[in-house]
């Protein structure tokens, strides 16, 4: 068990700050969140909570946007049964359930079973949901993958099930690594799992790249994506807003990548793109 504090943020305007100070806040290390009618609630870990780091968040010193929030220390919970009282199976398409082990099987044509203790990835964010829904239409079959940012690992079980090849998971956050193998285990499918960044990819090449992450690290880490991926390779990206599009098509144009389909689901946007 975790000694958290909870953080509860008003904001004005809501919309779209709330996802926005999501996004911004699960950077710094929190996890766990509940929307309300004028804001959030935030969760983080006591020992991983920096003060100034919160503060240094662009979104806090905007003074186009009202912020401001008080912080409490939590009683000792389990999380574990807390998440299992409030996740519910997600079903996407008709197509794929994402649920956990003690829900009933949702019969649906594809079933993937996900503990995400505190790695990100249920299929209840929108970026998540929009990833497995291009990848619906994608052709995964003897192809090689690369699941950056995997978090609980949800994209690279689901590309393994559509038939991918040799399949490589990374995520810079050391819980995921552990729950991604977990997660493989638990849907019976096999792929590698690393501790770690686009710098771990060296000369190793794939055919598709996966990456749900968030604007400013796929900036940075496009032109390292698209240098490991294969001609007429596809780059399958989430974790952006609908205002980050532009900033992110211009580094993948300036890469000559095509863009080839964008959704959108409430504010957030998957961009799939061609070498
Ligand atoms: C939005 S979650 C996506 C999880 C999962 N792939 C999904 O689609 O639901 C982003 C993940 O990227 C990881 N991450 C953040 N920065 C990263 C970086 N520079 N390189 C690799 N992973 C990173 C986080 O730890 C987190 O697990």
């Amino acid at each position: 068990m975790q000694n958290y504090l909870e953080f509860n943020f008003k904001i004005k305007p809501l919309q779209p700050w709330n996802e926005i100070l999501m996004a911004e806040l699960i950077e710094i290390g929190f996890d766990s969140f509940t929307e309300e009618y004028d804001g959030i609630l935030a969760y983080i870990q006591k020992e991983l909570f920096k003060e100034t780091e919160l503060k240094s968040l662009d979104l806090l010193n905007n003074p186009e946007i009202e912020i401001s929030y008080t912080s409490a220390e939590m009683p000792n919970i389990n999380w574990n049964e807390e998440w299992e009282k409030n996740f519910s199976p997600i079903n996407i398409e008709d197509k794929v359930s994402i649920r956990a082990e003690f829900h009933e099987p949702q019969n649906l044509p594809t079933e993937i079973i996900i503990q995400p203790k505190m790695s990100f990835g249920t299929g209840h964010h929108a970026t998540t949901y929009l990833m497995i829904q291009q990848m619906l239409d994608m052709d995964f079959n003897g192809k090689k993958v690369l699941d950056m940012g995997c978090g609980t690992s949800v994209l690279a079980i689901f590309a393994k099930m559509r038939g991918a090849a040799d399949t490589l998971a990374i995520d810079i956050d050391e819980w995921s690594v552990e729950n991604s193998g977990e997660n493989a285990a638990r849907n019976n499918v096999d792929f590698k799992v690393e501790l770690g960044t686009a710098d771990n990819l060296g000369k190793e090449s794939f055919d598709i790249i996966l990456a749900n992450i968030n604007r400013n690290i796929l900036i940075s880490d496009i032109p390292v994506y698209i240098k490991n991926l294969n001609e007429n390779g596809e780059l399958l990206l989430s974790g952006l807003c609908f205002f980050d599009v532009d900033d992110i098509l211009e580094v993948c144009y300036a890469e000559n990548l095509k863009l080839k389909k964008k959704i959108q689901r409430e504010e957030w946007v998957s961009l799939l793109l061609e070498k």
